[in-house]
């Protein structure tokens, strides 16, 4: 471990990273098991950490390269950068243990980072210096450097420091909460809500997704991946997300919400819209799933999305299937989840798939434009990276994005939570209200 600073953090500050004109080269190695949550903990720097439901967890500490762009070309922008740096890299390795690129994008294009969104740009994406992944293909470490003397030095460093850490990381204890702050109070939401039914009375639009923050002040100062570790343990069928800069703070969360997975020509993605409360016996819970089921108003929000997403993949899909609808029932709440794939009919980046659905009208609204005027007019709060894409990429072109819901971004002893709800026709200021409470509790329960 490197305890040069006395502490026994993880640093990953050697060198700066490449702007994708210098090449890299990546080396990997085969670990025996390791606690996710002890890496994470001891970093220092940027950090990242991404799971899924379906058993992927990778963790990433430092920078090798980094890729941030603003503005409406910020999808573009971000594939120049890191095509060239993937050019540049040469991988010797396993592809499960491949350097891939972490981060994210804003939901307005037109984002600027300040508190708390200090440190997170209109787009932004590292590929970390050193990766940590599990899966089925087993756990494994990744180097990334300039050179190949240096890659492996620090692949030696980096094994050493592993072996050092607690194989199971102790899921902390909660901060604690010494005050809460609403921007939104109940009598401004019922005004935002009326203001969004106006609108849609008047034909400007048939959905809109609004949201509310909630600054949380903390008695101690906050342990993200202990959180996170509570939340795997309560959110099974959920992804997890960390992503800690430099400086500014940490956004993170356990998203339920799919955006889309890309691989090769395979692409896979969901609608899910539409809540009800969990039941506290099987009868009361399958009562609810029914009562959302059979709501003509819930089918109406949710039928929005599915249309949206299958409107935005038919020009680029040979194929398209759209599966039976379900219900999926997380601890505090559950929703409609209808899923979507399709195969791509030429070669795409997973990047042009993200910006063709992001927002959709779980996240947004429709007509989308009216929506985005509707979001911005109305809510008081800055939405930053909540409700938009965040995930990884490869050098291929693949990977997988959330929708970043269910998050927060943490700074030492502040956290502000973000949750919103859809708001159609008949929508109710009190009903809609309640549901985006229970949206923050995932983690407004691991805080006190
Ligand atoms: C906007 C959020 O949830 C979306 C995802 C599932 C159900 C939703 C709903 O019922 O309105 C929302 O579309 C949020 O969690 O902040």
């Amino acid at each position: 471990m490197d305890r040069s600073s006395g502490e026994q953090r993880l640093t990953e500050t050697a060198g700066s990273p490449t702007d994708g004109t210098t090449g890299l080269v990546s080396d990997s190695r085969e670990l025996e098991d390791v606690s996710f949550g002890a890496i994470v903990d001891g970093a220092d720097g940027s950090r990242v950490l991404w799971t899924t439901p379906d058993g992927l967890e990778v963790v990433g500490c430092g920078v090798a390269a980094r890729a941030t762009a603003s503005g409406g070309d910020r999808f573009d922008r971000i594939r120049a950068q890191t095509d060239e740096t993937f050019a540049e890299l040469d991988h010797d390795g396993p592809h499960i243990a491949r350097p891939r690129a972490f981060g994210g994008v804003s939901f307005h294009d037109g984002h600027e980072p300040a508190e708390p969104w200090t440190g997170f740009d209109a787009a932004s994406f590292v590929v970390p210096r050193v990766l940590v992944v599990r899966s089925d293909e087993g756990t494994w470490l990744t180097a990334v450097g300039e050179t190949a003397e240096a890659t492996a030095d620090r692949l030696d460093r980096w094994t050493d420091r592993i072996a050092d850490l607690p194989s199971m990381q102790p899921s902390g204890t909660t901060p604690g909460i010494a005050a809460t702050h609403r921007p939104t109070s109940r009598e401004d939401w019922a005004d935002q809500v009326e203001t969004a039914l106006g609108r849609i009375d008047r034909g400007d639009l048939t959905k809109v997704v609004l949201a509310q923050s909630l600054s949380v002040d903390l008695e101690e100062p906050i342990d993200v991946p202990g959180i996170l570790e509570r939340l795997r343990r309560r959110y099974p069928n959920c992804y997890r997300f960390l992503i800690g800069r430099e400086t500014g703070g940490t956004f993170f969360g356990a998203p339920p919400e799919r955006l889309v997975s890309k691989r090769g020509n395979s692409v896979e993605t969901e609608a899910l819209a539409g809540s009800v409360p969990r039941g506290e016996t099987p009868e009361k819970d399958d009562a609810y799933a029914d009562e959302m089921r059979d709501s003509e108003k819930v089918q109406h929000e949710h039928g929005l999305v599915g249309e949206a997403i299958t409107d935005q993949l038919e020009p680029l899909a040979a194929e398209l299937t759209v599966e039976e609808q379900t219900v999926k029932r997380l601890a505090n709440i559950q929703h409609l989840r209808t899923p979507i794939s399709a195969t791509l009919e030429d070669d795409r980046h997973v990047l042009e798939l993200v910006e063709a659905l992001h927002p959709t009208p779980a996240v947004g609204g429709v007509a989308p434009a009216a929506a985005w005027e509707t979001i911005r007019d109305v809510e008081t709060f800055d939405r930053g990276w909540y409700a938009a894409p965040v995930g990884w990429f490869d050098g291929d072109g693949d990977g997988e994005f959330a929708v970043g819901l269910r998050s927060g971004v943490a700074t030492d002893q502040r956290v502000t939570l973000f949750a919103g709800n859809g708001i159609v026709a008949d929508s109710d200021p009190d009903d809609e209200w309640d549901e985006v409470q229970l949206k923050f509790r995932p983690i407004l329960d691991e805080l006190d």
